[in-house]
């Protein structure tokens, strides 16, 4: 109980925003459509009940008029029952879309605001696989909330409605045997209330288990899924490898999960079904076995024991919701945490940028990159690297160097704003604009142009422009292809994607520019004349590179060299200032 209140406020919390948001009315005004018409239809099933008794009633005493206006009668419910019908599922849709809309625009906004995405990273595993969270779970979510809120308000409804009639056709048709009425007031009430409450308790004990399995079963196909695009990511390194055998006998054990938690659903599902099926069927005859003294008696007539039968029906319908709609609620519950995880993550993602203790980088100072008292932790609070004091002076060239895993990258983040994990303070020249170029530089799908450009908008730089700088780059192959659609990531080598993400420095021309390993696979010619280029074009420009081969060094001013210094790695002293 508590669960499910839990649950219930989970689910309050991540849908009120969208009926409060800019598209409020639109959402507001459909959602009260869908309402309307589900009552609507209840209403309607409400008149066809009494028609059933008035219609069999005409058929009973063979009253052709009334059997005649009867058929018109429902002919016209029909008609309306079918318009209403469409709207309900059509305007339940369109209210399913726009919500849709909204709350992924909205994820979308706050995973990508200040890099809240990578900082959702670093806190591991509570927040996964955005992905998952903005495809299939938004749309789960709003699909089965709505779909389960209304068809529950619609059961209470049908339920509030159809007993107050057969507590009505238990007055009339009261239970009569042994030659003699027996007065248990609304028994046929009693009697759909028991049948139902059953029902239900059996189909949960028959079908509970399945409410595990086929949880596992998502599990199951969401790791076999991510294990082929692994693969297919991976797919050079497999083949060079020759890891195509153990890759498939991986593959098909992942496989062979899949295919044994669906043989439990299947058994299940069919003791279920055998269970469902027959109570099913019984509940044809049950309603006719209650009234059938009553009628046999001469208590009521036809048409009175045919609406009790629909009565009854549409009682023991609106109960069995809870088990039509079983499974759902289980996969709704796991969606519902899973968004409530993902928006716990983006809260927390937040929250790391913007509490006290964290480094804190700000514009000021003037024309220098300052690092005051600053000392990088690792995100479980582990010392990394204290860097206090450096400063990145404007038009200098500076090289970091240092063992494998020091720091120099993390010193990078903190700098661009994106690690918050330590104490101390980065200041950064008012309006500087600064790129960083990593080892593996990332080009989205799509043109070249649009890849080299990256984060410009497209259409930011001429032909010409880009032409020259892939031609300074060593890359004058590619100027024709500016208009080609790839992905530039796979297709190009590693030393011509790191040539490309120089052409896109020297495009932006940054004021500051950060080298992370950039030229690492070039060789040493090549990286010399890239450096060469670098100095030439961006003459104003800061640089700050982080390389091991110590070729490097006749391209920069001074070298800083991180050092081991007790339990983390600090500015080697005498070292950080001195100009090589
Ligand atoms: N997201 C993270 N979570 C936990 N530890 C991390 C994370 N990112 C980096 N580290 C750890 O921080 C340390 C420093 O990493 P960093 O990438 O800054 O090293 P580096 O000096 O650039 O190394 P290399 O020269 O090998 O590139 C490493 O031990 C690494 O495992």
């Amino acid at each position: 109980m508590k669960n499910i209140r839990s649950t219930l406020a989970t689910v309050w919390r991540i849908s009120a925003p969208y009926f409060r948001s800019e598209d409020k009315w639109a959402g507001r005004g459909l959602l009260a459509a869908v309402i309307a018409i589900e009552l609507a239809i209840v209403g309607i099933n409400v008149l066809i009940n009494q028609w059933n008794s008035r219609f069999y009633n005409a058929l009973q005493e063979r009253d052709w008029d009334s059997f005649v206006s009867e058929i018109i009668y429902f002919s016209v419910l029909a008609a309306i029952f079918i318009v209403l019908a469409v709207y309900q599922l059509y305007l339940n849709q369109w209210l399913q879309i726009r919500w849709r809309r909204w709350m992924t625009a909205q994820y979308l906004g706050e995973w990508l605001h200040d890099a809240n995405h990578y900082r959702m990273q670093l806190q591991g595993d509570a927040a996964d696989n955005p992905d998952q969270r903005m495809t299939d779970d938004v749309k789960l979510f709003v699909d089965r909330t709505l779909n389960i809120g209304v068809g529950l308000l619609s059961s209470i409804v049908t339920i509030a409605s159809f007993v107050t009639i057969l507590w009505g056709l238990s007055n009339a048709a009261p239970l009569h045997m042994f030659g003699q009425d027996i007065a248990i007031p609304g028994y046929l009430v009693w009697g759909a209330l028991i049948y139902s409450v059953l029902g239900t308790i059996l189909t949960h004990l028959i079908g509970w288990p399945l409410v595990g399995i086929d949880f596992r079963q998502q599990q199951y196909e969401a790791d076999f899924r991510f294990n082929l695009v692994r693969v297919r990511e991976n797919s050079e390194q497999i083949a060079l490898l020759n890891g195509e055998a153990a890759e498939r006998e991986r593959l098909l054990v992942r496989f062979g999960r899949v295919v044994e938690n669906w043989i439990a659903i299947m058994n299940r599902t069919k003791k279920v079904t055998a269970f469902t099926a027959s109570y099913n069927q019984a509940s044809v005859i049950f309603p006719y076995v209650l009234v059938a003294p009553a009628y046999f008696a001469q208590k009521i007539q036809l048409g009175g024991m045919m609406q009790t039968a629909s009565a009854f029906s549409n009682v023991q319908g609106a109960l069995s919701f809870f088990i039509t709609i079983y499974r759902q609620l289980a996969e709704w519950q796991a969606v519902v945490n899973r968004l409530d995880g993902f928006e716990a993550g983006i809260v927390v993602a937040r929250e790391l940028a913007t509490r006290e203790n964290r480094v804190h980088v700000a514009e000021g100072g003037a024309g220098a990159v300052d690092l005051k008292e600053l000392a990088l932790l690792l995100p479980n609070g582990t010392p990394l690297v204290n860097a206090n004091g450096l400063s990145f002076r404007k038009g200098e060239r500076t090289l970091v160097t240092g063992p494998s895993g020091s720091g120099k990258s993390t010193l990078f983040r903190a700098i661009a704003g994106i690690w918050p994990f330590g104490t101390g303070s980065i200041t950064i020249p008012a309006g500087a604009t600064m790129m960083m170029l990593p080892q593996r530089p990332y080009f989205p799908t799509g043109s070249l142009r649009g890849a080299i450009e990256y984060p410009a908008k497209e259409g930011t730089f001429t032909d010409d422009q880009i032409g020259n700088a892939l031609e300074q780059v060593g890359l004058p192959r590619l100027a024709s292809q500016l208009d080609e659609q790839g992905h530039w990531n796979r297709t190009l080598s590693l030393g011509e994607q790191q040539r490309l993400g120089l052409t896109r420095a020297l495009l932006h021309a940054p004021q500051y520019l950060f080298l992370d390993e950039a030229t690492a696979s070039l060789d040493e010619p090549s990286e010399a004349a890239l450096y060469r280029l670098i100095e030439k074009k961006l003459p104003a420009t800061t640089i700050v590179s982080i390389g091991h081969r110590s070729t490097l060094d006749a391209f920069h001013q001074r070298n800083i060299v991180l050092a081991r210094d007790g339990d983390r790695f600090a500015l080697q002293k005498g070292k950080s200032a001195a100009a090589t």
